[in-house]
């Protein structure tokens, strides 16, 4: 589905907005209770002291090999084991496959969508910008949460981390985003909450908003450079919407 010959309605300062790419962690949905349920599940399974909400926070952004692999070495350290490359090489293959099996078992109950992503993906949709989501998030567990959520009938498709061979921060699964949306990047929006999804934006020529509550490798998100920093969506789509010609 794509919209390539509407006029645009919305801007971002002096940008014409036709199209906006959603992150979801961090973004659209507060994930944290199922990130320590599913890390809690490996860890206990594997004899390995727990870890803690602000080390997941922190560790969230850059798809789920890098936050096993992280949690994994820092627990193995924890324990007084080895925990060098080769220690954690050894068993990541199982932390793996016993964190989807926590993900799984966390059901999605505990996913919180956050306050204004509903309104704000409804100003969007008003003013004739179709969505989509790109993701770091392995597409086995972002699609069911999607659909648990209700989210994913405002969307018109979902790329993940696992999607393509190259995830945020490289810009190739926004810039074919933007080819399946008919939408040249620089009239794109990318709403994120972290430097991640900042780089892969900057690199691929689209305009990025960045959001002030979600996980920003446990660093302040003002000091990462972009288009706007907003408290929620919903104040993104006020601002494109007030931005727009009459
Ligand atoms: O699963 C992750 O590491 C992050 O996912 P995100 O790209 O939706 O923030
Ligand atoms: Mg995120």
């Amino acid at each position: 589905m794509s919209h390539p010959h509407r006029s645009a309605r919305a801007h971002l300062g002096a940008r014409p907005i036709h199209a906006v790419l959603l992150d979801l962690d961090g973004t659209l949905i507060d994930t944290l209770d199922e990130f320590e349920l599913a890390l809690g599940h490996m860890l206990r399974s594997l004899q390995l002291p727990p870890t803690t909400r602000a080390t997941i926070a922190r560790t969230i952004g850059k798809g789920s090999e890098h936050l096993v692999r992280s949690i994994l070495a820092q627990a193995l350290a924890q324990a007084g084991l080895p925990h060098d490359e080769q220690a954690v090489a050894q068993r990541f293959d199982e932390a793996m496959r016993l964190y989807f099996i926590g993900y799984d078992s966390a059901g999605h109950e505990h996913a919180k969508v956050y306050p204004g992503v509903r309104e704000g993906l409804q100003g969007l949709q008003a003013l004739g910008l179709p969505m989509a989501v790109v993701t770091n998030k392995p597409m086995r567990l972002a699609r069911p949460l999607l659909d648990a959520t209700g989210l994913a009938g405002q969307i018109e498709f979902l790329y993940a981390g696992d999607s393509f061979a190259r995830r945020k921060p490289d810009p190739y699964p926004l810039l074919q985003a933007c080819e399946r949306l008919g939408q040249a990047p620089q009239q794109v929006l990318m709403i994120g909450d972290s430097a991640n999804d900042a780089a892969a934006a900057r690199a691929a020529g689209c305009a990025i908003a960045l959001l002030r509550y979600g996980f920003n490798h446990g660093e302040p998100i003002e000091q990462v450079a972009a288009d706007g920093h907003f408290d929620s969506i919903a104040q993104i789509a006020a601002q494109l919407a007030a931005a727009s010609p009459a």
